[in-house]
């Protein structure tokens, strides 16, 4: 009997490929497992740059492109691929087994060729090479294989990095780009796992191939049923060496923190150790695990990602995890305590008529805006309760001083706007949350939770945070936080270890990217234009060493209109493109600044006789469509940005004048670009950025590139 095994390429690709194609996949498994090795009918093509290149039919135009073994009959398949793709691609790549970390790869043959011809020569050029305190022995060690060594030394500057990472397996880029980075030769072992110091090679490597960590060898139908029907468990047993290990630690001191650029797993991870800490709860134990994300519709994907985990694992966390909004659980906890659900004010105009109105009645020589800033991110954030507590309160990162009385005026505006709410008997959600921390840490609202899980961890306010700290004892794995601030898309930013979070010693930083191919990252990071922002605890992050896991068919494009009409018939014409070539409505997303270019982007599918399905209603299987906020944390294989004009990205009125507050009109900038990046880093394979009239300045940079 033959055996096929499943390599993460293949996986990757799945969710794209049409469903037709998708339901004849266990079959093939069937044949590989019933047939003799004639009956598989292998095609082996003319033009292989690997001769254990072969090509098997899945239908009439699609192909899976298969490693066959030297002896034996361990097959690996690797990709599916319309026909005449498959063919090309064997013609252009080879397979290789990493010495160090037994991960299969992938080698582009005419992707290297074209490196080769763009390093700088060794012989011509004077400066030192990048990895020259490093011997070819070590290299070795650490998986990089013997064939690229003479393009490793090559390596001059970062510039010639980047295009290695355009044909090397990503696994040795990835051991360079950390020596670049500056980590030592046993951190690089530390972080990817890389045990012995010994190079072996497997006599076969297709039976080495079959024990990589990144080939999956379904026993039974079934088995592979489950893996096709749950992908995400696969990363469990595909999961980054970094993610393994951060995901199933026996067991961290204390709060933890991870982040990394979009797409590099985050979600993934916290799902897994929520998954893992649920499943070592004792029997009976009292709370579940809590998992908190930032809106409904993620704790809805959070939820299926922990059932598709107890499916392929046999689990039941079920009750041992609660995933929820921190808005929910802060409603819940008031709910419980006060006996009644609270009022919310849910409609931003009410407020923003309240504090105009606090602005008029005190005379106060301040803004709406400015007053509601002020609130929100002073007062509330730091739990100021009384006007002498406010007089001393430090107002960090706001360039504008008050004076001792321009305080009290706010204060008195502060009071205002209590009242007012008061008397209407309503809270906003900060102060829910704020309210329910007091509950907490009085004990009126009961049992603590044993763990926390954060995903989305950037957008919290520090109310939700002091809820987040409140409900876990300090500890051993108390809190488990992931964000990005290049993704901060709201107002916060706080500093974890002033929220009582202490995360020294148990940081970590995903690097690559499994989301976006490296055309559209390259272009998204080159968006935010060398923005700084901080790491979540008062420090500052960056992106190096962030890239793609695998190259994209397609660069990303860049499109002008006259009008809006015109740039929603273009919209129309890109879709009806991608739908013709095989792209599932629903793995199409469009993103809008505004509501109402949302809105007008679903009339004009509709009109063009494309079901819409917008993200704000619960219908799915339409293309779907939304606001750029509404994105954040969704993937889709082709994305549509839409009016990213002058007039709408930055928002005018989301951005505070620079003579009102420049610090803040900085800040909001900053927010309205990371809007841009999270909305094009939502796209696998195809990315269009569109406008109307002038593009926006965001855009500028790439435009003129
Ligand atoms: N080790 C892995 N191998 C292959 N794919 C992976 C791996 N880890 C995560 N992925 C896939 O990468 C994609 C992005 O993962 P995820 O949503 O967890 O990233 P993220 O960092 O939370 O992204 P964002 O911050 O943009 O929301 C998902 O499709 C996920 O299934």
């Amino acid at each position: 009997m033959a055996s096929l095994g499943f390599a993460q390429s293949f996986f990757r690709r799945l969710p794209d490929l049409p469903k037709e194609v998708q339901k004849r996949i266990p079959e093939l498994l069937g044949r590989f497992q019933e047939s003799t090795i004639a009956g598989l009918h292998l095609e082996k093509p003319h033009a292989l740059a690997d001769d254990r290149g072969r090509t098997i039919r899945v239908t009439k135009f699609w192909r899976g492109v298969v490693m066959a073994p030297v002896e034996g009959d361990h097959y690996i398949l690797f990709d599916v691929l319309e026909h005449d793709r498959a063919y090309v691609w064997l013609a252009n790549h080879t397979f290789a087994i990493n010495s160090a970390t037994r991960e299969v790869e992938i080698v582009d043959v005419e992707a290297m060729r074209n490196v080769s011809k763009s390093l700088p020569s060794v012989a011509g050029d004077l400066r030192p090479g990048a990895f020259d305190a490093y011997g070819n022995t070590v290299l070795l060690e650490l998986g990089i294989e013997a064939v690229h060594l003479p393009l490793v030394r090559r390596v001059r500057a970062d510039t010639d990095l980047d295009l290695l990472s355009r044909a090397m397996p990503h696994s040795q880029h990835e051991v360079l780009e950390m020596l670049a980075a500056g980590y030592s030769v046993r951190e690089v072992r530390a972080e990817l796992g890389i045990r012995s110091s010994v190079v072996s090679r497997e006599p076969d490597p297709s039976v080495a191939a079959l024990a990589s960590p990144t080939v999956f060898v379904p026993q039974s139908a079934r088995e592979l049923q489950e893996a096709l029907e749950h992908p995400l468990e696969l990363w469990r047993i595909f999961l980054h060496p970094t993610q393994r290990r951060i995901a199933y630690r026996e067991k961290f001191a204390g709060p933890v923190r991870v982040t990394g650029g979009a797409g590099t797993g985050k979600t993934v991870v916290a799902l897994h150790r929520a998954h893992h800490l649920a499943r070592r709860l004792p029997e009976k134990h009292g709370r579940p695990v809590l998992v908190t994300t930032f809106v409904r519709t993620l704790a809805e994907g959070l939820r299926a990602g922990l059932a598709s985990l107890d499916a392929v694992t046999g689990a039941d966390t079920s009750s041992a995890v609660e995933v929820t909004t921190v808005d929910a659980l802060a409603h819940r906890i008031v709910t419980e305590v006060e006996g009644a659900a609270p009022k919310i004010v849910l409609d931003d105009d009410s407020l923003t008529k309240i504090w105009t109105a606090a602005t008029a009645a005190t005379g106060a020589p301040f803004t709406p805006a400015m007053l509601r800033q002020e609130w929100e991110n002073v007062i509330l954030a730091r739990g100021v309760r009384t006007p002498m507590d406010y007089l001393s309160a430090p107002r960090a990162g706001r360039i504008q001083p008050l004076t001792r009385t321009q305080r009290l005026q706010v204060w008195t505006a502060v009071e205002y706007f209590l009242g007012v709410l008061g008397d209407s008997g309503e809270r906003t959600f900060h102060q829910l949350a704020d309210d329910a921390a007091q509950y907490v840490r009085s004990g009126a609202a009961g049992d603590l939770f044993p763990h926390v899980v954060v995903d989305e961890a950037q957008d919290l306010h520090p109310v939700q945070w002091r809820l987040l700290r409140a409900v876990v004892a300090d500890g051993p794995d108390d809190l488990f936080v992931v964000g990005d601030a290049h993704q901060r898309i709201y107002d916060h930013r706080v500093a974890l270890t002033a929220m009582g979070i202490n995360v020294r010693g148990r940081s970590h930083r995903l690097r690559l990217n499994y989301r976006t191919s490296e055309e559209i990252l390259t272009w998204a990071v080159a968006l935010l234009n060398g923005q700084v922002v901080d790491d979540l605890d008062g420090g500052l992050d960056h992106l190096d060493g962030y890239r793609s896991a695998f190259r994209g068919v397609q660069d990303p494009t860049a499109h002008g209109y006259l009008t809006a009409a015109a740039e929603l018939d273009g919209l129309v014409s890109t879709i009806r493109g991608w739908l013709d070539g095989g792209v599932e409505p629903a793995a199409i997303g469009v993103a809008a600044r505004t509501r109402r270019m949302a809105d007008d982007a679903t009339d004009a599918l509709r009109a063009a006789g494309i079901e819409p399905s917008p993200l704000d209603r619960r219908k799915r299987g339409g293309v779907e469509i939304g606001t750029m906020h509404r994105m954040k944390g969704l993937e889709y294989r082709a994305v549509a940005v839409v009016d990213v004009s002058a007039r709408s990205v930055p928002l005018p009125q989301a951005v505070t004048s620079q003579t009102v507050e420049a610090t803040l009109h900085v800040q909001d900038l900053q927010r309205e670009l990371c809007l841009l990046h999270v909305a094009c880093t939502r796209a696998r394979e195809f990315l269009a950025v569109s406008w109307s009239g002038a593009p926006s300045p965001f855009l500028k940079m790439i435009l003129e590139a």
